[in-house]
This record gives structure tokens, C-alpha cells and sequence, in this order.
């Protein structure tokens, strides 16, 4: 209970908070006494106060001596000794809240460990290179800011065996350096394995970044998908062995599925730290002979969500061929990301609200499209499925209604292999090619899938069929729910008594598919399209990084060459 002394002196006495006795405190305050309104609105003031100080005391949060429960100055050597902290169900929930929060994806505190431990003790022990070092061999490929040159050492070093990749590449290097690394502490398996990258700065032609690889071997997801041997092609390379069943469905649905997982794991292991990749493809996905696993490259036009790096928000880098449909990892309405500290103290609320992992979620989909239809490999006749799917509001199910009674042997092999166990499937790759990115699956989700246990539908047991259960729960559309809220909110909406008006709710509901398609774009003019907007984007990077806005949170870790 708190009483105002007659000096206008506010003294606050314990009260039980949640069942437990406070310990005595005081504040002083002046107060006037001299109307009893006055003293009321003292009163009341005065309660308010011993209420919020209470709250503070309770969940053990506040300044030292409240917490501390050391008293007055004056009495403070009377007290008995603190005995601690104490824990409080209060404090515990809200402990408990900060730290999920703090550990959600992209993960804001391992975020801040990385940042300023691991990359700093990375940076002492790892082996560093010169452009001397290098004798560049055979050129791999060449995109539209780099060239990649298969490379052996000069000079041998000990335990190397001297095999490697390089990337010359133009300003944008800085970012895939900063994804590479990033990548290699975070989720080292899931991508190619990074060595280093500097800025070399002797070159003719400017400045270049050169980035190091490992070399990981010669065949990449697209030229073994384009083998007509696929997916035995696979089989030996993956499984190492050939398995001991006659060629058939069967077969090549183990080779499928273990390629899938692969897959899965590796894209899980970017999106768990924040990265969306945004340009996966087979051809960015090159088999490790080392690991015996698919591995992702071509970190270029990823985004690092944890720290807001080469996000931009109204802009999209994509093949079109691959491309989910909303083009936009985040929603337009998003801003564009503010400074790193801001942007990975916002990550996990971003990161809820968008969804962008979901968008390679999509690509990977039609990898796994491509990989049940042999028709489907080629790239005229991709482009005619996306026009086709596009056709029916990018439901597959009614792309297979349409197709399924016309079907040619090559599509009916792909229905009959993804219908095997129950149509499992087929299911999963439902749930991961979905126009709204919130209904798709995330990687972690469809690693859980039973389409994964080895046996089948048929063999699950009683427990995973309840979690396939609650998976089809979880899958289910709750769009119209959402909306039926959203309309809820609307009607309590107005420009004064505040919540959303109309035009508010307009932006935040998904925009269903158009109805028709605009006009028919050939493969050319998408791939001219991707290039604008590729350099579009790289150049407003660049801006960002003259600006001298973003500068600190990547140049600065890479070494020069100078
Ligand atoms: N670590 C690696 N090991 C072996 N080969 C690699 C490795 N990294 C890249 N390659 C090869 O180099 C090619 C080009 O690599 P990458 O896609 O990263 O470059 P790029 O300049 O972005 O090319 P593009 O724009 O054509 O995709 C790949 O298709 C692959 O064959």
C-alpha cells in the first residue's frame, strides 16, 4: 500500500505480488496536499506507481537498487542480504519470450555471435591467397558479372591437393564473398566449399574480386537431369552402389527421393541463418564427388535477411523459368532494409510476415517436377508447363485434370511415380508448387514428410501417421480465415476511431492470380528481362554501397589485394 506523508513525501509499502511479500522501498516525490481532489489524484498516482514498481520487482527487471531490494540509503546497512535473484513465473515467460525471439529465424543473437566472434577468429586461422598463387585452367562458365575458371596452386601447400574454382568477378563479388562466408560458418555442407575471396586491385580491366573454391567435380543437377539415363546416372555417384532391384519406378523413386532430401537439407541449412538463394536451379547445383552430395553455388543473387544485405525490396532477380510467382521474396509494402543493426534486431518479424524462404521453395518444386516428368526436362518445355500451370492459377491439380486424360507415356510415367505409396509424392510436391508463398511447404517442414521414410504410406506407423495428419492439417488453406478477420477488423476501421480502413487491408491481401495471361513472352525475351533486372539490381547495390550506407557490413571483412 503506498501513503503520501504530510510533506508531500510518497512512501511505498510492500504488497503481495503474485503471492509474495515485497520488501519495504520508498520514493520521494513532491506532491501538493492541499485540496482533497489533489490528494486523490495523488492517491491514485501514487498507486499507479507502487503498481509498475511492483511489476518491475516482480519480474526482476529495474534499476540496481529495486532490484537489489537495498532500501534507503539511510537504513540500507539495516537490511538483511540480498538473497538473489528471484525467479519469478513473470520473469520466466518473459526471459522465455526474449530468447525465442532472439534464436527465431534468421536468428538475431546467433546473428551477433557471428558477426562479432566467429568471423573475427575465422579471420585469424584460415589460409590466405594471392593472385600469384594461381595458375587459372580450363574457364567453366561465364555469367553476366564473372568468369569462372577451373585453377591448381603454383606452388603446392601441405594437405592440399591443389584443386580449385575461381570467380573473377566485378563489383558484386563483395556480396557473394560476404553469402559465402556467411554460409561456410553457418551451414558449411550446404553449399560449395568456400576457401577465400579478396579485392584485386592490379587487374587491367579495375578493381576484381576473386572468389576460391574448392573444386567439387564436373557435374552439375542440369547436365545429369538432361542425360537420358537419369536418375541411374545418379545412382551410383550418390548411393555408390547400384541397388538391387529391376529397373522401374521403384528404382528410380529412391534415387529421386534421396536426391530431394539432399536438396531439402542443404536449402534448409541457408534459409535457418537468413538466406534466401533466389536463383535455384539445377544448374546451380553441382554434385560434391567428395561429400557424395548436391550442393548449392551461385550465391550472387542470394539475400542475407539477418542483416538486410543485397534486399531490395521492390526489385527481384530471377529466372523466370524457375521463378515462384510472386517474383518478390518480400511484400513491396516491406522497406527497404534499414541499417544492419536495425535490420537484424527486425529479421525475425520480417521474416514471419513474408516468408521469402518459400520462394526457393517454389524452384525447387519444379526441380522436383522435372525430375519425376522426363518431358518436362527440357527447357521450351518448362516454359510451356509454367504458361500451362500459369493457365490453371498455378493449381496442379488442375494442371493435372487438364493434362492427365491426354497424357504421352512420359507424362504418365511421371503421375505413376509420384502416385507411388499412396500418392505421397505427389503430395509433397503439392504443398511445395502453391502460388501464395505462406501456403508452401518450408524446407525444414518437408524433410519431416513421410515421403521421406524409406517404406512408404503403407509402413507408417502409428505415430507417424498422426504427424502425417498433422501435416495435411497444417497444410490446409486458412487464407479465407485470415480474410474473414481481416474483414472483422475492417468494419471497426476508420480514419478516427483508428484499426484498418478499406484501402489499408486492399495492400495487405494477397493479390490472387490474374485470370489471363498477359501477353505470351518466348524464352529470349525472358532471358533479356532477367539480365535488365540483374544489373538493375546489382546497380542499385552498388549505390547503396557508394552511398556508404551498407559499406561497413561486408567491404570491410574482405581483405585487398593491394
Ligand atoms: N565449386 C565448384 N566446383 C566445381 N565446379 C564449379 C564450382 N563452382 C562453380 N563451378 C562450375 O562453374 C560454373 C559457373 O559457376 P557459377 O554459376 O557460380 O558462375 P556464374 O558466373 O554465376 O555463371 P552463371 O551466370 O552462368 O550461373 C558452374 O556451372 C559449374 O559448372
Amino acid at each position: 500500500m503506498a501513503t503520501i506523508s504530510p510533506g508531500g513525501a510518497y512512501i511505498g509499502t510492500p504488497t503481495p505480488f503474485l503471492g509474495k511479500k515485497l520488501k519495504p522501498f520508498s520514493l520521494t516525490q513532491t506532491i501538493s496536499t492541499s485540496k482533497p481532489t489533489v490528494n486523490k489524484l495523488c492517491r491514485a498516482q501514487a498507486h499507479l506507481i507502487d503498481a509498475v514498481h511492483n511489476l518491475f520487482l516482480g519480474v526482476g527487471v529495474g534499476l540496481p537498487c529495486t532490484v537489489m531490494e537495498c532500501g534507503d540509503m539511510i537504513y540500507r546497512s539495516t537490511l538483511p542480504k540480498s538473497n538473489g535473484l528471484t525467479i519469478t513465473a513473470p520473469g520466466v515467460a518473459l526471459a522465455l519470450t526474449a530468447l525465442s525471439y532472439l534464436w527465431a529465424t534468421p536468428g538475431v543473437a546467433p546473428g551477433f555471435f557471428d558477426m562479432f566472434v566467429l568471423a573475427f577468429v575465422e579471420r585469424l586461422f584460415r589460409p590466405t591467397f594471392r593472385k600469384d598463387d594461381f595458375v587459372l585452367g580450363k574457364k567453366l562458365g561465364e555469367g553476366s558479372f564473372g568468369v569462372v575458371y577451373r585453377a591448381s596452386l603454383s606452388k603446392k601447400r601441405a594437405n592440399d591437393d591443389g584443386e580449385y574454382v575461381v570467380k573473377k568477378a566485378t563489383e558484386y563479388g563483395a556480396v557473394e564473398i560476404w553469402m559465402n562466408e556467411r554460409v561456410r560458418r553457418a551451414c558449411g555442407n550446404s553449399c560449395a566449399d568456400f576457401v577465400y575471396g579478396f579485392l584485386e586491385k592490379s587487374s587491367k580491366k579495375g578493381p576484381e574480386y576473386w572468389l576460391l573454391w574448392k573444386y567439387e567435380g564436373e557435374s552439375t543437377l542440369a547436365g545429369l537431369l538432361q542425360s537420358k539415363d537419369f536418375p541411374y546416372n545418379v545412382e551410383t555417384i550418390i548411393l555408390g552402389k547400384v541397388q538391387d532391384l529391376p529397373k522401374g519406378l521403384e528404382r528410380e523413386n529412391i534415387v529421386i527421393q534421396t536426391i530431394m532430401r539432399q536438396l531439402l537439407f542443404a536449402l534448409d541449412g541457408l534459409h535457418s541463418t537468413g538466406i534466401v538463394h533466389r536463383d535455384v536451379k539445377p544448374q546451380n547445383i553441382i554434385f560434391s564427388e567428395g561429400s557424395r552430395a548436391f550442393k548449392i553455388i551461385d550465391l550472387g543473387a542470394a539475400a542475407d535477411l539477418r542483416v538486410g544485405i543485397n534486399y531490395i525490396p521492390k526489385e527481384f532477380l530471377l529466372d523466370p523459368r524457375y521463378a515462384a510467382p510472386e517474383q518478390y521474396i518480400m511484400s513491396t509494402q516491406t522497406p527497404s532494409a534499414p541499417s544492419a543493426p536495425v535490420a537484424a534486431a527486425l529479421s525475425p518479424v520480417l521474416w514471419q510476415m513474408n516468408l521469402p524462404d518459400r520462394f526457393d521453395i517454389y524452384s525447387i518444386g519444379l526441380i522436383f517436377l522435372q525430375m519425376a516428368f522426363p518431358s518436362l526436362r527440357s527447357d521450351s518445355n518448362l516454359i510451356q508447363f509454367n504458361r500451362q500451370l500459369k493457365r490453371c492459377d498455378y493449381d496442379l491439380t488442375a494442371w493435372r485434370k487438364l493434362v492427365e486424360p491426354r497424357a504421352g507415356p512420359d507424362l504418365r510415367k511421371g503421375f505413376e511415380l509420384l502416385d507411388l505409396d499412396g500418392g505421397i509424392g505427389w503430395e509433397l510436391l503439392t504443398s511445395m508448387v502453391r502460388f501464395k508463398a505462406r501456403q508452401r511447404i518450408s524446407a525444414k517442414a518437408a524433410l519431416a514428410h513421410p515421403y521421406f521414410d524409406r517404406q512408404g504410406l503403407l509402413a507408417l506407423s502409428v505415430m507417424q501417421n498422426m504427424r502425417m495428419q498433422y501435416f495435411r492439417a497444417t497444410q490446409q488453406d486458412y487464407s479465407e480465415a485470415a480474410n474473414w478477420v481481416i474483414q472483422l477488423m475492417a468494419r471497426s476501421g476508420t480514419e478516427k476511431d483508428g484499426g484498418f480502413t478499406e484501402t489499408q487491408l486492399q495492400e495487405l491481401r494477397e493479390k490472387e492470380p490474374r485470370k489471363k495471361a498477359s501477353a505470351q513472352r518466348n524464352a529470349l525475351a525472358s532471358a533479356l528481362r532477367l539480365k535488365r533486372k540483374l544489373v538493375k539490381t546489382v546497380a542499385e547495390t552498388i549505390d547503396e554501397i557508394a552511398d556508404g550506407r551498407k559499406t561497413v557490413w561486408w567491404n570491410r571483412w574482405i581483405p585487398r589485394e593491394e
